[in-house]
């Protein structure tokens, strides 16, 4: 895998981060949503550098400009519910990605440090050949990532595959490298080195979920 970390660059991203990490600032959902968004878009304009392009001629005006544009076939899939804001920051610029759904939640067991990741709702169109972008803010133990695209696997073999993540643990890091195919890229905006022990990753932000669309009754 190759692992693209944003942090290793000083830049506006910054800004978006401390925001949601903020405790305060957090607190304005709006803010909180419209952040990861930005970050999306970031991530999804650093990302489209590596995809492949194929040059093409704009009429304009005055002449024919040559331009090389990106000739993959992108599907952005996200990870219900934090997903959705990371999801519409990368279709903002990836205007004719197709598009898929899916639900992960951890089902905790009756000791509360353990949980299984519980996959449910599923859209998504073909993924053969296809560029595939998974998409999921927070990247903790890095389990919800790989039963999503396990999960996805009967729909196709995608041509690449693009994790995109906002904040991750250094150990949800590591448990993509070692289960993901070697050709996967990580695009990432900053790795925390800890997990607590309820799988939250610290300082991380608190529940991404809850902070985008309100707390959530545990069922
Ligand atoms: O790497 P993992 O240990 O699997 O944890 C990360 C998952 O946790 C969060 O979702 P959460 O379960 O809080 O659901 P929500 O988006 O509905 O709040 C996050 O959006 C990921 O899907
Ligand atoms: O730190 C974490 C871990 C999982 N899910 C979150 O929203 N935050
Ligand atoms: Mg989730």
């Amino acid at each position: 895998m190759t692992i693209h970390n944003l942090s290793d660059t000083t830049s506006i991203l910054n800004t978006f981060i401390a925001e949601l990490r903020d405790v305060s600032i957090q607190k304005d959902a709006m803010r909180f949503r419209r952040n990861i968004e930005r970050i999306g878009e970031i991530l999804g304009y650093e990302l489209s550098k590596s995809l492949n392009k194929k040059s093409s001629s704009v009429k304009t005006p005055l002449g024919v400009a040559e331009t090389p544009l990106i000739s993959e076939d992108i599907v952005l899939c996200s990870i219900l519910r934090a997903g959705v804001p990371l999801h519409n920051g990368l279709l903002n610029y990836f205007d004719a990605a197709e598009n898929a759904f899916i639900s992960a939640y951890r089902q905790h067991k009756e000791d509360p440090e353990s949980f299984d990741i519980v996959v449910e709702y599923l859209a998504c169109p073909s993924l053969e050949d296809k560029t595939l972008i998974l998409a999921d803010p927070m990247l903790a133990t890095g389990q919800s990532m790989l039963a999503t695209f396990e999960a996805l696997l009967p729909f196709g073999k995608p041509k690449s595959v693009h994790l995109v993540s906002v904040i991750g643990a250094q150990k949800g890091v590591d448990f993509v490298v070692d289960n993901f195919p070697e050709n996967t890229n990580l695009w990432i905006a900053q790795i925390d080195s800890e997990l607590n022990e309820k799988g939250y990753i610290t300082p991380g932000l608190g529940d991404a979920g809850d902070l985008a669309f309100g707390q959530k009754l545990q069922h």
